[in-house]
């Protein structure tokens, strides 16, 4: 295995690098910042500037970061991290001293040639709330969207792991990655002595100069366990009038967020079907002009935050409604990942089919968009499915 070359005394943030399989293989847990998409993978090592807490906007706080970043060697750093999803609250957000960049790990030829096995699982499982707790949470939603007050909340239940070994972090990100090769890959060191890892299907807002999109997703369905039950359950979701709903919720908020800072916004008139390993969605890709052209990536991310598939309708009763429901506080989970660079381009997914993990555990979370004729059973069994993305990779057999 060779390491991509840095030095203690290395203070460079922008190296050029061509192998994104490498970058994959010479992650290290806890010194480095690892995210890959399908337009490229970054590794980043150490701390060259960190996003401080304050009263101050976050995106105007990273970019006082970036700019602090700023050298001759180093004209426009990135600051690469996670938000929480309570935005206000410390971010894991920093500048590094070094930044490696490669295309797409799909489109590197050594990638996925060595997927490490996973060792045979053993320790313990505890969700919070167990399926029963959970679906009565959901009968509790439904009950809330019968007064009116709300149209749809995204209800979570998290699921503690707790390994009777060292959970081996690098293997975990390659199975991810593996896994999803179309996801957003990531693990990046999230405070306490955690590291976020997941794979997110989910993309808040990519903006490169003027033009900006964002890939909406709501309405799911757990991948069939063969091919004829997977088409039966891609088809039920195509056609399903409740998920439909729940993506139109969506769909409408984000235009309604994006619409003051473009000129132009492109939609499909309906949302196509999306896999990823675990799941199927509805997924709607919105592209827009931007008519500030200084608004930067997180700006943008922070106007959308939180949409509906995260949170819910409208934002303020939903929060109420998670705040009074989950039993567990979200920390990261639904928040952002990503990163950006000084001149605002940059990329945030939301931070779904994840875990924080120390050293031996892993706190899983999975969510569900609950609306109108939602059933609290499906929705537990969604929930379930989504765990599968993280599970799998750490070898537990649910
Ligand atoms: C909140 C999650 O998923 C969101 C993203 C896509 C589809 C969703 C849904 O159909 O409910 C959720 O809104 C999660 O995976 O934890």
């Amino acid at each position: 295995m060779t390491a991509p070359p840095s030095s203690p005394t290395d203070v460079t943030t922008d190296r050029r690098y061509s192998a994104a399989d490498e970058l994959l293989r010479s992650y290290r847990p806890a010194t480095d910042r690892f995210f890959a998409s399908p337009s490229g993978t970054l590794l980043a090592r150490g701390v060259r500037a960190a996003v401080r807490h304050g009263p101050e906007p976050l995106p105007v706080r990273v970019r006082s970061a970036l700019q602090a970043a700023r050298t001759d060697r180093t004209p426009v750093p990135v600051a690469i991290g996670a938000v929480p999803f309570h935005v206000t609250e410390p971010c894991a957000v920093a500048v590094p001293r070094v930044m490696y960049r490669a295309p797409a790990l799909a489109a590197d030829p050594a990638f996925a040639s060595v997927v490490p096995p996973s060792s045979a699982w053993r320790g313990r499982l505890r969700p919070l709330p167990g399926p029963e707790g959970y679906a009565s949470a959901v009968e509790a939603v439904l009950e809330l969207l019968r007064s009116g007050e709300l149209s749809k909340v995204v209800l979570a239940r998290a699921l503690d792991v707790t390994s009777d070994r060292d959970l081996d972090l690098p293997g975990l990100l390659r199975r991810l990655a593996v896994s999803d090769p179309a996801a957003h890959v990531f693990a990046v060191p999230s405070g306490g002595g955690r590291t976020l890892l997941g794979a997110s299907p989910e993309l808040l807002v990519a903006r490169r100069g003027r033009t900006v999109t964002t890939v909406l997703l709501a309405g799911s369905r757990p991948r069939g366990a063969d091919p004829r039950q997977d088409a039966q359950y891609a088809a039920e979701l195509r056609t399903s009038d409740k998920d439909r709903r729940e993506h139109t919720i969506l769909v409408d908020a984000a235009l309604e967020a994006l619409h003051p800072h473009c000129t132009h916004l492109d939609r499909p008139p309906v949302p196509r079907l999306s896999a990823t390993a675990t799941m199927w969605h509805l997924a709607t890709a919105v592209t827009g002009t931007l008519a500030d052209e200084h608004i930067t990536a997180l700006a943008l991310a922070c106007a959308l935050h939180p949409t509906p598939a995260v949170c819910g309708t409208p934002t303020p009763a939903a929060q109420r409604a998670i705040r009074e429901l989950e039993r567990f506080d979200r920390g990261m989970y639904t928040g952002l990942v990503g990163w950006e660079d000084l001149h605002g381009d940059g990329e945030w997914a939301l931070a779904i089919r994840c875990a924080e993990a120390t050293s031996r555990t892993a706190r899983l979370f999975a969510g569900a968009g609950i609306v109108a004729g939602s059933c609290p059973q499906a929705e537990t069994a969604e929930t379930g499915a989504k765990f599968a993305t993280v599970l799998r990779a750490l070898g537990v057999q649910p």
